[in-house]
């Protein structure tokens, strides 16, 4: 039978996926942090490591070209792809918010907000009973109202830092956030053994 493949996200979760995975019993090569490599096979363990960008996770998980993925729920939320949410892995812990320069007030005409979660921050505004006009953008957002390019911006808070350097402040929290297990439906049923083994392993560890 092929391995088990694994999406997982590079960048900040990828460290803490890995180090929850080795808690959990699997043992990984000492080296697996450090390669340049977009797959990486561990025979010893049935298990093949497939690296995407963290939006694509659910893409990859939800195709079946990956059996089960770590995703943080803020992807969830954007992606809203078709796959089985798990476990709460309790990692990469942080919260969505809404935010804007300090002199900002409620009420423009035309109000645009700056987001790299425009699904999530059009539904969310929609819920508050506001309309306004998604801006995409893939990092720094922080720079959009700075810039005048919005007057709000949707995006990750976990220290403050990045909203208190650039003279930012905090209008509303949204939604906490970590990241989740997830799994393809029909790698369940042909795979359920062994991703039911991973999952109450990693239950053990959370
Ligand atoms: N400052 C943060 N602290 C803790 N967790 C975070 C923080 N920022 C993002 N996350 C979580 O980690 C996930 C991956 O974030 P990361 O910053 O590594 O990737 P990214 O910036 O979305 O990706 P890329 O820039 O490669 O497209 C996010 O989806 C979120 O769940
Ligand atoms: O509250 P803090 O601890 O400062 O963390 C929040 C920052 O972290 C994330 O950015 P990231 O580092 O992923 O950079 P990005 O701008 O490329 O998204 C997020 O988008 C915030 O900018």
């Amino acid at each position: 039978m092929r391995p088990l493949t694994i999406a997982m996200p590079k960048g900040r979760i990828f460290d803490e996926a890995v180090k929850l995975l080795r808690a959990a019993g699997y043992r990984l090569p000492e080296t697996f942090e450090e390669s340049r490599k977009l797959i990486i096979d561990v025979p010893e363990e049935h298990l093949r490591f497939v690296l995407a960008k963290p939006m694509d996770v659910p893409t990859y998980v939800e195709q079946g070209v990956a059996d089960v993925g770590v995703a943080g729920k803020d992807v969830m939320l954007e992606e809203k792809r078709d796959v089985y949410e798990m476990l709460d892995l309790k990692i990469s812990s942080c919260y969505l918010a809404v935010a804007s320069l300090p002199n900002y007030q409620k009420g423009e005409l035309h109000p645009k907000v700056a987001s790299k979660y425009p699904n999530l921050a059009i539904q969310y505004f929609k819920e508050q009973g506001e309309q306004v006009e998604v801006i995409k953008l893939n990092g720094s957002i922080e720079l959009a109202p700075i810039m005048g390019l919005a007057n709000r911006i949707v995006d990750i808070v976990s220290t403050g830092q990045t909203l208190k350097d650039n003279g930012l402040v905090e209008l509303e929290k949204i939604q906490e956030i970590t990241s989740r297990f997830i799994v393809n439906a029909s790698s369940y049923r042909l795979k359920g053994k062994e991703i039911q083994r991973m999952i109450k392993q990693l239950q053990a560890v959370v």
